[in-house]
């Protein structure tokens, strides 16, 4: 009989390879959409298989030292990628079962001329695999982070908290989102479970964010817990002049909106700023919004307030973005910090004296978030820190620390009731002086 030319399986396990070379060479991790995968069946297992490779990268590492004699082979197209996939499969997804990992792998390399050389090779280390699975799906979860970060966290967060970081990692992020409104029918037909405030979550769903009910009608927008305090402390009359610098794709915008204020969104990338336009138009939201760069731009009269969510390493973000902890350096961090600092200065001159500066960043790392604050106090002598209040907080309250700024991650305790944990985020509120 001859050889299925396309054995099924094979397809997707080239478009998941492709997506997770993308990621293992310097990208962001993006799940397949439906555009991209129309069966959703098919698009879960892709997404789930590279969701996985990813989660698990630190223990594939090992795996991948004590299997290959030689290291991993050099300019060969797609074999890693592959082979970090079934790994992730064989060890780590055992309802996929192992016969489909060490045939579509050998399958995969062969359809690549770069790497179709290595079938022999991709075969031998699988089998070498599945003969040492028990063990080698056994490694320790202190091996999900690379050993100098995770120093680095437990130093800022206690062993314990770093311990829930990697739970949470392997759990991933479920899905919330900000309502317009209270409104409990619509949160009973989203199947959410509120989350306090004006948060709800969507533990697990089967279908797009566009087919989720009251999503054309822009009743709601996706925007996790932790990122939704920021917006809420910036404490404005009602119709103040609020900028938002760096909106983009707008949730803390539309929140601005929706608490009433005049809002400019400002944001650098002209692409991005499309997609905050058609967010704020779904959404019935109007907003002011510019293209411009957060660090020099001037606006015509100062604001009353400024919520500056600088960009950053974002690896507060790493439940939906494991690569963030692995493609991160401490000259990334350095960098988006003098970054920051730039963007602080420039809001005090944007600001009216009286006015109020919320700062935040969606990092874990103190330098990126604490340490800012101490800056601000030797160099921005115009600023005040504004204390946050535990009220302000909800829920959230363990987060405030005792400067009144506020250090949210993914190790703090949910209210009862609620699966799952929280990006990480720091905030502080300040005023400028005058006025
Ligand atoms: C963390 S994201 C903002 C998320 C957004 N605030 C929200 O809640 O949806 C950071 C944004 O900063 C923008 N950005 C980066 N550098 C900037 C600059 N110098 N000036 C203005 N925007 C900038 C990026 O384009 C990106 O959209």
């Amino acid at each position: 009989m001859p050889k299925e030319k396309n054995p099924p399986g094979l397809k997707l396990r080239l478009l998941a390879a492709e997506r997770l070379r993308a990621v293992l060479g310097g990208n962001n991790f993006a799940p397949f959409s439906a555009a991209e995968i129309a069966d959703s069946r098919d698009r879960a297992l892709a997404n789930r298989l590279v969701t996985t490779a990813l989660r698990r990268h630190g223990q594939i590492d090992v795996a991948l030292g004590e299997l290959l004699d030689r290291g991993l082979p050099k300019k060969a197209g797609s074999f890693e990628a592959v082979l970090r996939l079934s790994l992730a499969q064989l060890l780590f997804l055992p309802d996929l079962g192992a016969h489909s990992a060490l045939f579509l792998a050998v399958e995969a390399v062969k359809a690549d001329p770069k790497a179709r050389h290595l079938a022999g090779l991709m075969n031998a280390v699988l089998r070498r695999a599945q003969a040492n699975s028990a063990r080698l799906s056994g490694l320790g979860d202190d091996l999900l982070l690379p050993p100098a970060l995770r120093a680095r966290w437990v130093e800022a967060y206690g062993e314990a908290n770093v311990e829930r970081f990697a739970t949470a990692l392997l759990e991933g992020a479920p899905l919330d989102l900000t309502l317009k409104a209270e409104d409990s029918e619509l949160i009973e037909a989203l199947g959410a479970t509120p989350l306090g405030l004006d948060t709800v979550r969507i533990a697990s769903r089967d279908r797009p964010v566009e087919a989720l009910f009251g999503y054309d009608e822009g009743r709601w927008w996706v925007q996790d817990a932790a990122a939704a305090v920021p917006a809420r402390l910036v404490k404005a009359d009602t119709g103040a002049r609020v900028a938002d610098f760096c909106a983009a794709p707008g949730g803390k915008t539309a929140q601005l909106v929706n608490a009433g204020y005049a809002v400019t969104g400002l944001d650098s990338d002209a692409q991005r700023v499309e997609r905050l336009t058609e967010n704020l138009s779904r959404l019935g939201f109007a907003a002011e919004v510019a293209i411009g760069d957060a660090a020099s731009f001037r606006p015509a009269s100062p604001f009353d307030a400024i919520l500056l969510d600088a960009p950053c390493t974002a690896t507060g973000t790493f439940r939906r973005h494991p690569e963030v902890i692995w493609h991160r350096s401490d000259r990334d961090v350095a960098g988006r910090a003098q970054l920051q600092r730039q963007l602080l200065a420039n809001a005090v001159d944007c600001l009216n004296p009286g006015g109020v500066l919320v700062y935040c960043v969606c990092s874990l790392e103190p330098e990126e978030g604490e340490e800012q604050v101490a800056w601000v106090a030797e160099h921005l002598k115009s600023l005040e820190l504004l204390p946050v209040a535990a009220e302000e907080l909800g829920w959230l309250a363990p987060a405030l620390r005792p400067d009144g700024t506020v250090r949210i991650h993914p190790g703090l305790d949910l209210p009862e009731g609620v699966e799952g944990s929280i990006d990480g985020f720091f905030v502080a509120r300040f005023r400028r002086l005058g006025g």
